[in-house]
C-alpha cells in the first residue's frame, strides 16, 4: 500500500478530523487522526495493519514480541502482531508511567518492536522504549502508522512509518488566533481521571 492509499483509509474511516485538539503532548493542533475510527473496522485494521507488518519485516527481519503503548496502540500492536506471526503485549500507565502489567514478560534474547499508531512528537514512543529498556530482550526499533512529526521526532531508536505528515502542532501560549478561537478537546487517555 501506498502513503496515499494508507490515508485514504484514514480518509474513509472518517478519520482526519479538523478542529481544536489537545494533544497527548500538550501542544494544540487543528487536525486530529483519530485511529479509532480506523480500529473500529477490523478488515480496514487488517489491510493498514498488514502493511505495517511487511514494513517491519523488510526493515528489522523477524520479531519474536510486539509491545505497544496503551491505549491507542493495542489494537494495531495485535494485528500487526499476527501479522508478523508473534506476541503482542502492551505497556499500560501506573500513576502515569508506563510499565508491563498484567504479568506479561519478555523472554531473553526475544526480538523486540514498539508498535504504536501515531507519532506526533515521539514522547509516549520513548516513554514507552524506556519502559522496555527495563526487560529482557532486544529491541529492534520502533514502527508507527503515521508520523505526523515531519519527521522530526526523536526516538532514540530506528523508527519505520506508512505515512510522514508534516502537521503544524503550537504550544498553549502560541496559538494562531484561528485556532483559539475555537473549544479545544482533548480526545486521548493521557492524564485521564476515572
Ligand atoms: O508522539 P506523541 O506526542 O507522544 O503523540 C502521539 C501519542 O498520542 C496518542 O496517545 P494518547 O496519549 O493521546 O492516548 P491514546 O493512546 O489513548 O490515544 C497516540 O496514541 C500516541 O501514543
Ligand atoms: O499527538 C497526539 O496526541 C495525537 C495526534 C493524532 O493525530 N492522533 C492521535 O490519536 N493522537
Ligand atoms: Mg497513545
Amino acid at each position: 500500500m501506498t502513503q496515499d492509499d494508507i490515508l485514504d483509509e484514514f480518509r474513509s474511516a472518517g478519520a482526519l478530523l479538523e478542529g481544536h485538539f489537545i494533544l497527548s503532548s500538550g501542544l494544540h493542533s487543528s487536525v486530529f487522526l483519530q485511529k479509532m475510527f480506523v480500529f473500529q473496522d477490523p478488515a480496514r485494521t487488517e489491510r493498514v495493519c498488514r502493511a505495517l507488518a511487511d514494513k517491519i519485516k523488510e526493515t528489522y527481519g523477524p520479531i519474536d514480541y510486539v509491545v505497544s503503548p496503551a491505549v491507542g496502540g493495542i489494537v494495531p500492536g495485535y494485528e500487526t502482531a499476527r501479522h508478523l506471526g508473534c506476541k503482542a503485549i502492551f505497556v499500560e500507565r501506573e500513576n502515569g508511567v508506563f510499565v508491563l502489567r498484567r504479568g506479561f514478560t519478555i523472554p531473553e534474547g526475544a526480538r523486540v518492536v514498539m508498535v504504536e499508531d501515531i507519532v506526533t512528537t515521539g514522547l509516549s514512543s520513548r516513554e514507552c522504549l524506556a519502559a522496555l529498556r527495563e526487560h529482557p530482550g532486544t529491541l529492534v526499533g520502533a514502527a508507527c502508522l503515521i508520523n505526523r512529526s515531519g519527521g522530526k521526532a526523536d526516538l532514540g531508536a530506528p523508527l519505520v512509518s506508512l505515512v510522514q505528515l508534516d502537521i503544524p502542532a503550537y504550544a498553549p501560549d502560541q496559538l494562531p488566533p484561528e485556532l483559539a478561537k475555537i473549544p479545544a478537546v482533548k480526545p486521548g487517555s493521557r492524564n485521564l481521571r476515572t
